[in-house]
């Protein structure tokens, strides 16, 4: 096509891709000046302004400043964590032990996102097939505020090593509210230029090439 006139002008559509491939998860670069209230604004209203299944907007955003709060979630991580480093095999144990898997304490702000699974009644357009698809408009919501916070300069970072329930007991969220995630955000000294698991030597990111199929999978279940 010629010209598109949908298309973002050169420099709008460079700094969407800008966003996406800068876009880091941050743990130990967070700097502990606060996020001032309206930029936390705009990056809940991206958040907000996720696609979401049925148009049902399942999310809640729970917004943790509380610095004695967060320490109780760091120790909720570290049980998890101590937990997780059983699960891997003797050879690579140490080196997960070793990781920086969180930034809770560094960042001065988490935000818990959550999904309402009920929200809008039992039948919701496009979730009938597959029931999950709620939970997946909630990750959405947290892939626009990843993207928006980085546009911004501020890093966030996703920690998953923490058992939701825990993190519903602290937080006080009602049991019928599935916990999504827990994500710390602040501004930071630097953005790494690639994922910190591959400098670590943890895992390489794949070739795109072998994980494209045309028409039909092909080969096996490796890349
Ligand atoms: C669902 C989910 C859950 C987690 C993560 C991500 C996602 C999508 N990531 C971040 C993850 O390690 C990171 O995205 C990859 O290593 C790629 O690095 P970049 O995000 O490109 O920096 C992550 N990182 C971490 O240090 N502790 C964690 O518990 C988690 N959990």
């Amino acid at each position: 096509m010629a010209h598109n006139q949908w298309a973002f002008t050169d420099s709008e559509r460079e700094a969407v891709y800008k966003a996406i491939f800068s876009r880091r998860d941050v743990r130990r670069e967070f700097l502990p000046e606060p996020v001032p209230e309206p930029v936390l604004r705009r990056l809940l209203a991206a958040a907000h302004h996720a696609p979401s299944v049925g148009f049902m907007q399942p999310w809640d955003f729970v917004v943790v400043r509380d610095r004695d709060t967060r320490a109780e979630i760091k120790t909720a991580f570290a049980q998890a964590h101590a937990e997780a480093a059983e699960q891997f095999d003797p050879a690579s144990r140490e080196t997960y032990r070793r990781l920086k898997l969180e930034g809770i304490l560094e960042a001065p702000l988490g935000i818990c996102v959550t999904c309402d699974r009920s929200r809008h009644g039992p039948v919701v357009i496009g979730r009938t097939a597959n029931p999950e698809m709620d939970l997946y408009s909630s990750v959405c919501a947290i892939q626009n505020l990843w993207l928006a916070a980085r546009a911004e300069g501020i890093g966030v970072g996703w920690v998953s090593i923490i058992h939701h329930q825990r993190l519903r007991e602290i937080l006080a969220i009602p049991d019928e509210i599935d916990v999504i995630a827990y994500l710390c955000v602040g501004y930071v000294r630097f953005f790494r230029d690639c994922p910190e698991l591959e400098s670590a030597g943890w895992i390489e990111r794949a070739a795109l090439d072998g994980l494209i199929h045309e028409e039909r999978w092909q080969g096996g279940r490796e890349a």
